[in-house]
């Protein structure tokens, strides 16, 4: 039965150094509220303010735990989904908010992991506490980067690019479904695997590069669980998926609508973020009452999120801010589109499916009995002799059955080998007895029951007979056709793809804005030149004093605008190791032109060198994963083949089964067994410590990488500002150049010109 829900959302505050006093958090009520001054000029104590009030399904506070987040936002939507419904939580806020730090955290330690690590901890603790459910894991990672996908989980972490992981694609299959074709999904039968799938996850989130070097802000990345659950007596699993979203940084797409998005391609606007807020709205529009078209398939975010939003799943959305006065009106934008969020509908159904594989295991079972059933009856055997212990037993039945007092007593055996052996035993009682009476004739070794005199009871025997082959018949058919089913369900999927539900087209392709240059080549401003062509136009008063325009070339000379941007292209170009010569197409392919400012950066030497570390430390760490999983492989067979020696040398009367007594053989097995032990206990300390050495190695580089992006920005901004400039410059000079050709006429024409640009040149120096 499906039951209709609405999306939660919560609101988390990150500490900062500075927070504002402008913003408030009421925990009780769930309220978040804003007091903006409408005109900041006046002063805070005004009429003139306005007050953003937002409500929440809860809000934390700076000072909330990894634990308490997981407790409150997560758990239930965990614990739902091993009783099979689907589960969906995101993260959504600007870049710096805390997404990451709240779906991950630090999964290394404890205290500071975030909901994806905690969900792992939480299944596989309730499957070791409910001994009688079993739960299957497998796991997928998507990273969802200028609308293409990648699998994250490819165990070979050289990649070094982004573009380097497998593609993800989204399939259409013939009944309707999405299937997400080339995405790897794992199993991960403990919660070392799964966490160690997490960790491949990161490691290659880290690794590889995105084209402009900014992955942690511009990329989705969807942790998803897949948990099969089931009784051990029942036909009957569940199925359900967990979807745990890291969304990009939002604070972009607030700020610009649909055309200025796609213009803005080259500064690396995330679209996908852009048409899952599409998405919301037009929900929001259908929770309305209006019958709207949503708009899914426009790109491979709002396909994978399809269930999650408006479809069948519990879905939880953690908004994140900070309380930085910079910061503010970003937050409130969150906290706008959160209270979208929460409007949408959405229908929660338990997927319960029937399990062929169990089904057909159950009726090979059920066959086999029956196969033994039939074979006991006609006298045949499937074994062609007893077992010395199985002898020893039907000695004691007999033994049993013949001193019972019980008149009513009988012999029970379960095939015609042990039959065959009591009445052999009870011929052979009967010999010796006779031997010792010396008079009796030997009696007859019983027949075969099918050998039976009596014409009633025989044909009783015969009409089983034909009853059970009809029964083993009818279940070899059964288990037929539920093989061609699978057969079918497995030629319309991929083993390799997930299967999301509903009808889905083709791969949506993302329109690229166009790109290329109209601008010639760069020159720098001819700085003499100005200053020498404004001290000339100082020097005419007569002009000067004509003032047609507002502005005043006095009080603010170009000459000294310039200088002051000079020394800052100085302090910007002290972090090259080499001038960049770039020309203006260059410039303004943003992929170029960080690349050409990668080459000549100069920290980007110590970053290659770092990230040539990590990627040697996670070889280390994978080669030593999988010696811990062959070493955990031997341990476990020393375990058996000890229980199994100590078992035979039981039997074989060589040690009582007082465990204390230990023979030589087995001292031998258990000193290699606590030598492997000791090898793997050293092996997962070491794989332990270089995991966090890892850890500590990728935070390094993702900050190199910030602060590289940084100083990108900066400098691409001044060399921008200088190419304006420039154009400006060249515009006024040659302005100049007429004004002292043509001498008197047109003057006034052109010294309004010149002013013109003289105003331009400063609002692109002031900015
Ligand atoms: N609640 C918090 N408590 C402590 N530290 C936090 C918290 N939230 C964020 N941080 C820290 O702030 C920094 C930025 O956080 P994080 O990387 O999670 O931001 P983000 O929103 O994921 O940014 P991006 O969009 O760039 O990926 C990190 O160093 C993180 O450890």
């Amino acid at each position: 039965m499906s039951k209709s829900s609405v999306i939660d959302v919560f609101l988390r505050v990150r500490p900062t150094k500075n927070p504002s006093n402008l913003f408030k958090l009421n925990k009780d009520e769930g309220m978040a509220e804003f007091i903006i001054p409408k005109n900041p000029d006046q002063g805070y104590i005004n009429n003139q303010i306005e007050k953003h009030t937002f409500n929440f399904a809860g809000v934390f506070p700076t000072d909330t735990t990894q634990e308490e987040i997981f407790d409150k936002i997560a758990k239930d939507v965990v614990d739902s989904a091993i009783e099979g419904y689907n589960g969906t939580i995101f993260a959504y806020g600007q870049t710096g908010s805390g997404k990451t730090y709240s779906m991950t955290g630090n999964p290394e330690a404890r205290s500071s992991a975030g909901i994806i690590p905690r969900t792992l901890y939480h299944i596989y603790d309730y499957a070791r506490r409910e001994q009688e459910l079993i739960i299957d894991v497998t796991i997928s990672y998507l990273e969802i980067y200028g609308g293409s996908g990648y699998d994250l989980l490819v165990a070979d972490n050289r990649s070094r690019n982004l573009h380097d992981l497998p593609k993800v694609q989204a399939m259409a299959t013939a009944n309707g479904q999405t299937i997400l074709q080339g995405l790897s999904l794992k199993k991960a039968q403990t919660e070392e695997d799964a966490l160690n799938l997490l960790f491949i996850g990161e490691q290659n989130r880290v690794i590889a590069e995105t084209p402009k070097n900014d992955a942690s802000t511009r990329s989705h990345c969807i942790f998803i669980v897949i948990l099969e659950c089931r009784k051990p007596t029942s036909d009957v699993k569940t199925v359900s998926k967990l979807c745990l979203v890291d969304l990009s940084g939002s604070e972009r797409i607030g700020k610009t609508g649909v055309e200025g998005i796609l213009q803005r391609e080259a500064t690396g606007i995330n679209l996908s973020l852009h048409f899952l807020e599409l998405v919301i709205d037009c929900l929001n529009r259908q929770a309305n009452g209006e019958n709207i078209h949503i708009p899914y398939r426009d790109s491979l975010m709002t396909l994978v999120l399809k269930d999650s939003l408006g479809g069948n799943c519990k879905t939880r959305m953690i908004a994140t801010m900070s309380s930085e006065p910079d910061d503010l009106p970003e937050s409130i934008c969150t906290c706008r589109f959160a209270g979208r969020v929460a409007n949408i509908k959405n229908k929660v159904t338990r997927n319960e499916a029937v399990d062929p594989f169990i089904i057909i295991e159950k009726l090979k079972r059920e066959n086999q009995q029956l196969k033994a059933e039939l074979a006991m009856i006609k006298g045949q055997s499937i074994k062609d002799h007893l077992e010395s212990y199985e002898i020893d037993e039907c000695k004691k039945k007999v033994d049993e059955f013949l001193n019972s007092d019980d008149p009513a007593a009988i012999l029970v055996v379960n095939d015609h080998l042990k039959m065959n052996e009591c009445f052999f035993q009870l011929k052979h009682m009967l010999k010796n007895l006779n031997k010792k009476a010396s008079s009796q004739p030997v009696a007859q070794q019983p027949q075969a029951i099918t050998t039976n005199n009596n014409p009633v009871e025989f044909q009783q025997l015969n009409d089983e007979v034909l009853r059970l082959k009809q029964l083993i018949i009818q279940r070899d058919n059964e288990i037929m056709i539920l093989l061609n089913l699978i057969q079918k369900g497995k030629g319309s999927n991929t083993n390799q793809s997930l299967v999301l539900q509903g009808p889905i087209s083709e791969q949506p392709e993302i329109q690229q804005a166009n790109t290329s240059s109209i601008l010639q080549p760069i020159e720098f401003p001819k700085q003499a030149e100005i200053d020498r062509q404004s001290q000339i136009f100082t020097e005419k008063p007569a002009v000067k004093k004509q003032n047609f325009m507002q502005g005043s070339l006095d009080s603010e000379p170009t000459s000294q605008i310039t200088k002051t941007t000079t020394a800052q292209f100085k302090e910007l170009n002290g972090m090259l190791s080499e001038p960049i010569n770039i020309s203006n197409d260059q410039l303004l392919d943003r992929n170029s032109a960080l690349e050409m400012f990668r080459k000549s950066y100069r920290k980007a030497q110590a970053q290659e060198d770092l990230k040539q570390e990590l990627q040697e430390k996670m070889m280390t760490s994978k080669e030593l994963g999988l010696f811990i999983n062959n070493q955990r492989n031997i341990i476990s067979q020393l375990k058996d083949k000890i229980e199994q020696t100590r078992k035979e040398q039981v039997l074989l009367g060589l040690v009582s089964s007082d465990p204390n007594q230990v023979s030589t053989e087995e001292e031998k097995l258990i000193a290699e067994y606590n030598k492997q032990k000791d090898i793997y206990k050293q092996s997962f300390d070491k794989l332990k410590q270089l995991k966090a050495e890892v850890e500590r190695m990728s935070t390094q580089l993702k900050h190199s990488r910030e602060k590289m992006q940084q100083d990108f920005e900066k400098w691409i901004d001044m060399m921008l500002k200088q190419r304006n400039l420039n154009m400006a410059a060249t515009s006024v000079l040659s302005d100049f150049k007429n004004l002292s050709q043509k001498g008197g006429e047109d003057v006034n024409s052109m010294v309004q010109q010149f002013y013109k640009n003289k105003e331009i040149c400063n609002q692109l120096l002031q900015k």
